[in-house]
Parts: C-alpha cells; sequence; structure tokens
C-alpha cells in the first residue's frame, strides 16, 4: 500500500488530476473595483459579458473607499453601495463586496488581491478593468505584482485605444460609452438618466437628490 501510495504521488497524471481538483474546491472570480459614482449600465453590461465569456462563477462588485487617481467629488461609500446592492440585486452571480470601504484608507488594488488571497486562498481571481485603466496601470501601486495576484482581463472602452505593457486578456464587450461622469452631467443640466442606469438606481438618485446641484 505505501509502495503505491508513493508511485502515484510521483505520478504526473495523477498530480495534474489532484491540481484538477484542488482548483474545482475554489471559485473563479471577477474582481470589478469602481468608484461606482454611480454605478450604470456600461458596468453591468461588462460584468456579464465577462462573466459569461470568461465563464466565471461570480463577479464581486468592490466600491472603493478613496479612489487613489481620482479627484472629482463622490457622493457618500453608503450611497454608492446602496446603488450598486441595487443594481446588482437581481443577478444571483453579482456580488458586492464592501472590503475596501471597512478597510478605509486609499483604496489599493494590490491590498485589496492580498487580502483575498489571504482570506480564500483557493480561489482564482480576474481583475476587469476597462481600457482607461489599463493605459494608467503603471500609475499604479505594484502593478506587476498584480498580475501575479490576478489574471488582468481588459475591456475596450472608447476613447481609450489598448495599450497594455502587462499579460492580460481582452475580452469582446459591445462598446457602450456610458460613464458615471456622463451621469452626473446629465442629471446635473436636468436631462434624463432612464435606461444609463437601471430603474432601481434611478428612483434612488432621485429620492435622495443625489447629483442635483
Ligand atoms: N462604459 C464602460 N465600458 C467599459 N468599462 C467601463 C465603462 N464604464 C466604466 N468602466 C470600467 O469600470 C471600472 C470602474 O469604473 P468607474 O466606477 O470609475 O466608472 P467610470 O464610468 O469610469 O467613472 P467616472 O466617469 O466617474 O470616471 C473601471 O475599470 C472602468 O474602466
Ligand atoms: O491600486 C492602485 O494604485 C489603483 C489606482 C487607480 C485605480 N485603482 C482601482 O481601479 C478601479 C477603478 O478606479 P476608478 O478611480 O476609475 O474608480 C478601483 O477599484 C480603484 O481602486 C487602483
Amino acid at each position: 500500500m505505501v509502495a503505491i501510495a508513493k508511485d502515484l504521488k510521483n505520478n504526473p497524471v495523477v498530480e495534474v488530476q489532484a491540481e484538477k481538483l484542488k482548483a474545482h474546491d475554489g471559485k473563479q472570480i471577477g474582481i470589478f473595483g469602481g468608484t461606482f459614482n454611480p454605478v450604470h449600465i456600461g458596468h453591468l453590461l461588462v460584468a456579464e459579458q465577462v462573466l459569461s465569456k470568461l465563464h466565471l462563477d461570480e463577479i464581486w462588485f468592490i466600491p472603493t473607499n478613496i479612489p487613489p487617481l481620482k479627484n472629482a467629488p463622490i457622493v457618500s461609500a453608503q450611497d454608492r453601495a446602496n446603488m450598486l446592492e441595487l443594481a446588482t440585486q437581481d443577478n444571483a452571480r453579482f456580488q458586492v463586496k464592501l472590503f475596501e470601504l471597512f478597510r478605509g484608507g486609499v483604496s489599493y488594488t494590490v491590498d485589496t488581491l492580498r487580502y483575498l488571497h489571504e482570506i480564500y486562498p483557493e480561489n482564482r481571481y480576474y481583475l476587469i478593468m476597462g481600457s482607461d485603466q489599463v493605459n494608467q496601470l503603471f500609475e499604479w501601486k505594484e502593478p506587476t505584482k498584480l498580475a501575479q495576484l490576478a489574471t488582468l482581463v481588459g475591456i475596450q472602452r472608447a476613447g481609450y485605444p489598448q495599450k497594455a505593457r502587462l499579460p492580460m486578456i481582452w475580452v469582446d464587450v459591445p462598446g457602450i460609452d456610458v460613464s458615471s461622469t456622463l451621469v452626473r452631467q446629465t442629471i446635473a443640466v436636468g436631462g434624463s438618466i432612464r435606461y444609463l442606469v437601471p430603474k432601481t438606481v434611478l428612483n434612488y438618485i432621485k429620492k435622495k437628490g443625489l447629483y442635483y446641484e
């Protein structure tokens, strides 16, 4: 028995199968970080397309506490998280995770990925970002470490041609030129944001009077 077990242990086929089983224990998780100020249909479309095309188990939407490279005024973390929850509640594979809000301070993605590997080491992570973010990846904290902790997944965004300098997967998503900036600006001039954000988010924005000043 001992001899067989020893042989099995050294058998590369068995090792590959064991690796697969180990991988099967965990989940394939798409990490989608953002300020989500507010969440809009571009975010939701990207998340669903990546989930489906890469055969992931779940997408985790992670709102930032303090975004590292953004200066625009943002509504409260509570409101951004509430809107995310409303936008994603009809999709069982979409989850809102508040790790960065609980951690506080500036939300560096590498810190979040390290934490995720610590608490859920069995999962595999796919870091989703629009090409605007990909193009400024080298301004991020520890960009090369990011590529070790997650598979980088880029999405083409209008006005930001792909300039990746790290290995990454590009997923084709029907281009949709909506941004949170557009949503905020539209509200500020009294325009309609119907269909730019889910109805539940539209109602929340109206009820709380967000972005109207
Ligand atoms: N329309 C879109 N198509 C593809 N990716 C998008 C789109 N909108 C946002 N993203 C990506 O989603 C992530 C989170 O974006 P974020 O919450 O900052 O939204 P945003 O619309 O870019 O906001 P803002 O206009 O305030 O800068 C980023 O990786 C960003 O590139
Ligand atoms: O880690 C960094 O240095 C870093 C620099 C810029 C942006 N990010 C992350 O990229 C995501 C999108 O950022 P933003 O500012 O467009 O909302 C969000 O999760 C940020 O925390 C991360």
